[in-house]
């Protein structure tokens, strides 16, 4: 697939070019309530349109449906989700994402198993304020989003009401959501107009995998 995407002319990557964890870069976390937290480490990845290239070359994209319940007409409809999608068992993914996971659970002291992948094409595709299902099976998961490609808001808000907090990630950043983020939180990528193509690779522990 080919986009119009114009990447950062500074190439970045390991000693032989490829997309790698800078070591260098340590996350910041914001403190979301007494139970919830955000890190962010802007610039994680070096060479990540390197990595942005292949995986939008390469993946196995798909766009996924699903029933959805409409309160208004009282009846269940079929959704097209508003971007692509694809995934694997970690160590079934797409180099570098295997060593970015170990990095990752060397650092949060999980076992992160599962990749996924969003492809938003362009500021049409988003998605909507949800929290992700690994908080049926966890108590406190933690879900760490690679960006790459143009820059995207990133929004959450708490479950019970109360104030938004809104992010921009770019190419190369790591977020990282944590405590009782998703259970007690909700996070968007919103629509965004002009926005460029971006994917996130998103990490997750302990994760079963997609239900059929
Ligand atoms: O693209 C992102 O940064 C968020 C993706 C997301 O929320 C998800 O895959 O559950
Ligand atoms: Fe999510």
């Amino acid at each position: 697939m080919t986009v119009a995407w114009t990447p950062s002319l500074f190439g970045g990557g390991d000693t032989a070019g490829n997309p790698a964890v800078d070591p260098a870069v340590v996350p910041r976390r914001i403190v979301l309530d007494d139970r919830s937290w955000v890190d962010l480490a802007p610039a994680w990845i070096t060479g990540a349109d390197a990595w942005f290239d292949a995986i939008t070359a390469e993946a196995p994209w798909g766009q996924r449906q699903r029933r959805m319940y409409d309160p208004a007409r009282r009846e269940a409809s079929t959704v097209i989700e508003p971007r692509l999608t694809c995934g694997w068992r970690v160590e079934e993914a797409p180099d570098p994402a295997p060593a970015v996971a170990a990095v990752l659970s060397a650092r949060y002291g999980v076992r992160f198993d599962r990749v996924a992948c969003n492809f938003y094409r362009d500021g049409q595709d988003s998605v909507a304020w949800h929290g992700d299902r690994v908080r049926f099976t966890h108590e406190a998961p933690i879900v760490a989003i690679v960006s790459l490609g143009a820059p995207r808001r990133f929004g959450l808000r708490p479950l019970g009401g109360g104030a938004a907090t809104r992010l921009t990630v770019a190419g190369g950043d790591l977020l990282v959501m944590g405590g009782r983020c998703q259970h007690e939180w909700q996070h968007t990528v919103p629509k965004w107009p002009g926005a460029g193509p971006r994917v996130s690779v998103t990490f997750r522990h302990d994760d079963p995998g997609p239900r059929p």
